[in-house]
């Protein structure tokens, strides 16, 4: 044996065998922001005799006309919840050869991997803040997509949140969704089932600190109001203010994050399942407030796609045909469609393989005749 394998025990540090020291949720900011009002969905009435038709009852006016809502009681332990946030933590302080081993592919609108904070915002000489790194689902088709050390490291607690995340909360929100779409309780579940192939990741990401002027400038040129290209996005509690919605009366306001508790958001392949019934909710980040603004922002969320398997057609529900939205067309089954991998990856490609962050104001993304705009005020 190797006399320094045995004398010199290796340092935790050249390994990164060691979190960080554990992640806790910074203090809430103690200005008064103008906070958007949102249905609160208990998940643990879900199992209860009615429970879930009343939460589906709960969550209607969340789904068709706000976008954003608030599930509490999840039964995810938050220890485990700060765990991940602890892991991504640990990611972003590695060096940035490690961090750069796996870039998103975005020529090919793959998300998976890392993405860099190396993008201007326009031409205000201000580069985009943000690093993130998106882990896709722990089934047998990803297991070759490759890993970052800390990730390897922490595979299994990872892989064992990603699914837990789906059981507890992703499935029982499609759940609800289809029973208010009066379709069979499974329809939409199975569209994003955790076991088969699709673009869902569980995502570290961190707003790094910038400057009032750096915030200033990039702000200035754009906020980057937008949707989200998929079909949930779950969001967990973390206490830096900065995301803000647009409101149904239009006016942008800011998100309070409930401690524990997920906010959650219906994206564009939802919106276009059922020919935009379920809102898909234009959202963007701010800077924080004063109190806050030289905190990093760390977030944990989660992307729910409708993956290879899922012909992006609208779903065949009572409710949409009785509101007059179900076309010929519509009911057509051998109309060729794209299927959602092939949407989501196109957007992803339209909006990230780029070295420059353009508004692109007045212009839309069209695939297929999927169709969303590209810039929000
Ligand atoms: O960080 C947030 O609060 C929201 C991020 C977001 O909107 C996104 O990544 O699509
Ligand atoms: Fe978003």
């Amino acid at each position: 044996m190797a006399p320094s394998a045995v004398e010199t025990p290796v340092s935790q540090a050249a390994t990164g065998s060691i979190l960080e020291k554990p992640w806790s949720r910074p203090a809430p900011t103690k200005e008064k922001l103008d906070w958007a009002p949102l249905t609160t969905i208990d998940l643990s009435r879900f199992d209860e005799p009615g429970g879930k038709q009343q939460l589906a009852k709960d969550l209607y006016d969340a789904v068709t006309r706000v976008g954003f809502w608030t599930v509490i009681n999840s039964g995810i332990d938050d220890e485990r919840v700060l765990r991940q946030f602890s892991i991504g933590n640990t990611f972003f302080k590695e060096p940035l050869e490690e961090k750069r081993r796996f870039p998103c592919n975005f020529a090919e609108g793959e998300y998976f991997g890392y993405r860099e904070n190396s993008r201007w915002i326009g031409d205000t000489g201000v580069k985009d803040n943000i690093e993130m790194l998106n882990i896709p689902k722990a089934i047998p088709a990803y297991e070759n997509v490759p890993k970052n050390r800390i990730i390897k490291q922490h595979y299994d607690e990872i892989a064992s949140f990603h699914r837990e995340l789906y059981d507890k909360v992703l499935r029982k929100l499609f759940v609800l969704i289809a029973i208010i779409l009066e379709l069979p309780e499974n329809y939409l579940v199975d569209a994003h089932a955790y076991d088969r192939e699709s673009d869902d990741h569980l995502r570290y990401m961190i707003y790094n600190v910038r400057t009032q002027d750096e915030w200033d400038r990039a702000q200035g040129y754009t906020k980057g109001g937008h949707t989200d290209f998929g079909s949930l996005t779950l969001l967990f509690s973390q206490h830096v203010a900065g995301l803000q919605i647009r409101t149904p009366e239009g006016e942008w306001k800011w998100v309070q994050p409930v401690e524990g508790g997920i906010t959650c958001n219906a994206a564009d392949t939802l919106t276009f399942l059922t020919k935009g019934f379920i809102k898909s909710t234009i959202h963007r980040v701010v800077t924080p407030p004063k109190d806050q603004i030289n905190i990093p922002r760390l977030g944990l969320l989660y992307f729910s796609r409708p993956g290879a398997h899922t012909p992006m057609k609208t779903v065949p529900s009572p409710l949409l045909d009785r509101l007059g939205l179900l076309t010929d067309e519509d009911k057509d089954e051998t109309r060729e469609v794209p299927t959602g991998t092939e949407y989501v990856r196109a957007r992803v490609k339209d909006v990230h393989h780029k070295t420059v962050l353009t508004k692109r104001e007045g212009t839309s993304f069209d695939f297929k005749g999927l169709k969303v705009a590209n810039y929000y005020d």
